[in-house]
């Protein structure tokens, strides 16, 4: 189905920072609704395009392979676009609309927000409303996965009401407190990293089971 089929009572799920086929299989055998490939270079979780290529061969249809950059040249687009199939692309960095439609050349994006106490959702969702999403991270030293939670409760809960199909929720979440926040925001989906990892890029198979088993226990128990 994707991560942005929106359907309210199942949440979907990406599953960030894939560095090995292990994880990669492990995770679709968890139910994944979408991998993410980090082609931040900085990031202990970098992958070549070639190995995100390798990786994203070994996914079924119907899971997303998500193309994660932060502020990348068109030279990096190319680069990756040569030879790694993405199907979705995530700006993590300080990329503005005009940036975002051109590098995704048609393709669904996410625009990601690093949020903090002064954020102004409405500016974001006006500002980026061409985005198929809006992936909610939390403000934190660097661009992003610090496995680091923000404040849920400060979502204004007019803009959540209007923009939870296209909410993707992530940030410092891991298998305690993803039923609280899908309780809380009923987002399209939500996004992990370091609540399921060992150590950075090496994923916990059972954390990722458990993680997904918490999805939809917290699904069903939100339902009608
Ligand atoms: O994972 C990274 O290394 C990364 C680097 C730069 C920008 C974003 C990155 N990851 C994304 O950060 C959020 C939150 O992750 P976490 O669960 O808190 O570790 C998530 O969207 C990752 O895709």
């Amino acid at each position: 189905m994707g991560l942005l089929h929106y359907s309210p009572g199942h949440t979907r799920v990406k599953i960030c920072g894939l560095m090995s086929p292990e994880d990669t299989d492990a995770a679709v055998a968890s139910g994944v609704d979408a991998i993410g490939f980090v082609f931040y270079p900085p990031s202990p979780r970098f992958v070549s395009p070639a190995i995100a290529a390798s990786l994203i061969s070994r996914l079924p249809a119907g899971v997303d392979a998500v193309g994660l950059v932060v502020n990348a040249s068109n030279a990096q687009f190319e680069a990756i676009r040569a030879v790694a199939p993405i199907t979705l692309w995530q700006f993590h960095g300080d990329e503005t609309p005009d940036d975002c439609q051109r590098l995704a050349a048609g393709q669904p994006w996410i625009k990601a927000a690093r949020v903090g106490a002064q954020f102004a959702f409405d500016d974001f969702s006006l500002q980026y409303r061409q985005a198929n999403a809006f992936l909610l991270d939390a403000l934190v030293e660097g661009y992003g996965g610090g496995g680091i939670p923000f404040d849920w409760q400060g979502i204004p809960q007019a803009w959540i009401s209007a923009n939870a199909p296209q909410v993707v929720l992530s940030g410092g979440l891991n298998v305690h407190n993803v039923a609280d926040a899908i309780a809380r925001l009923h987002p399209c989906a939500v996004d992990v990293s370091s609540g399921v990892e060992i150590s950075k890029g090496v994923k916990d198979h059972v954390l990722m089971r458990e993680f997904i088993q918490a999805v939809r226990a917290a699904d069903a128990a939100s339902s009608p």
